[in-house]
């Protein structure tokens, strides 16, 4: 088995689903492991991926490990019993670190990828941290993977509570804009359902923009803020709001909660 992965909730389905539709595996190449049948069935009418069980899986060219990070102590324990010589083992469980992780597989080629949801869409981003047994090919299939579903950066650990709290909880962070701009519209007389198209088609236009017109954000906002218009006054707000200063210290507090998970003590 080329894939196989342990857990698919949210973010396992996430990337399940984007690398099927990216074509970087297809379903026959992919085993699923969940905790309830139901679930397992679900999965297989979805995306027509078969229910392994567990130590089928271990034995897999690639175990992603995409349980809740509560949950990791005992799959891990599970995995150990039957891990293939060979298998490439990748966690995306927050606060589970290399240290946890190569602990409980001696041995065996571990990589650590901190992805995000948009995976789902083809747009999502992914930081990857290499084991010390993982060697340079078998990241290089790790960062493949994630290419097929948006962007991937190798990084180190140092670094991973950081990124977390920009591009893995990220999204959290922009619907929330989104659902707080959606209300605004709604207050100010808009239907919602207009209200609604009207902001996630800017969300999509902005992101675009960020992507492809090759300028930074700064430069972006400022063509947008005609002086002493509309956008200078709504920026005005956001700032006598404490906006800007909102952003800094919820990244702080995930980056921080991001840190305390992965202490053991
Ligand atoms: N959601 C996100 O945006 C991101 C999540 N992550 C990480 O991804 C991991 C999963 O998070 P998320 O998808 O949100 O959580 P979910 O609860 O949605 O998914 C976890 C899945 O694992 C299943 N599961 C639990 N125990 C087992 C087991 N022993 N064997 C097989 N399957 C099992 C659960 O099944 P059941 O529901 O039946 O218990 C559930 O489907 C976490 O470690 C998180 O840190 C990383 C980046 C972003
Ligand atoms: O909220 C969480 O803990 C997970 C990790 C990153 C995004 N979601």
């Amino acid at each position: 088995m080329k894939l196989a992965m342990v857990g698919v909730g949210s973010m396992g389905e996430a990337l399940l689903a984007g690398w099927l539709a990216s074509g970087v595996v297809t379903p026959d190449e992919v085993g699923v492991v969940q905790r309830t049948a139901e679930r397992a069935a679900q999965l297989g009418e979805r995306y027509g991926v078969p229910a392994v069980s567990l130590p089928e899986a271990a034995a897999a060219e690639t175990l992603v490990l995409a349980v809740k990070p509560h949950q990791m102590g005992g799959v891990l324990e599970q995995v150990a019993g039957s891990l293939g010589p060979d298998t490439l083992v990748v966690s995306v469980a927050a606060g589970v670190t290399l240290a946890d992780l190569e602990g409980a597989l001696p041995g065996a080629a571990v990589i650590r990828v901190m992805p995000n949801t948009p995976s789902l869409v083809g747009h999502g981003m992914a930081g990857i941290i290499a084991g010390t047994s993982a060697d340079a090919a078998q990241t290089g299939r790790v960062v493949d993977l994630m290419r097929a579903v948006g962007g991937a950066m190798i990084t180190d650990e140092a670094h991973l509570d950081a990124l977390t709290a920009l591009s893995g909880s990220g999204p959290a962070y922009l619907y929330y804009v989104a659902e707080a701009m959606i209300e605004a519209g709604v207050h100010q007389g808009l239907p919602r359902a207009q209200a609604t198209e009207l902001v996630n088609q800017t969300f999509v236009g902005a992101a675009a923009m960020l992507d492809q017109a090759g300028e930074s954000a700064t430069v972006l906002r400022e063509r947008v803020t005609s002086p002493g218009g509309t956008t200078a006054a709504a920026l005005r707000a956001l700032d006598d709001h404490g906006v800007r200063s909102g952003f800094l210290a919820a990244v702080e507090a995930c980056a921080r909660r991001s840190a305390e998970m992965s202490r053991r003590d």
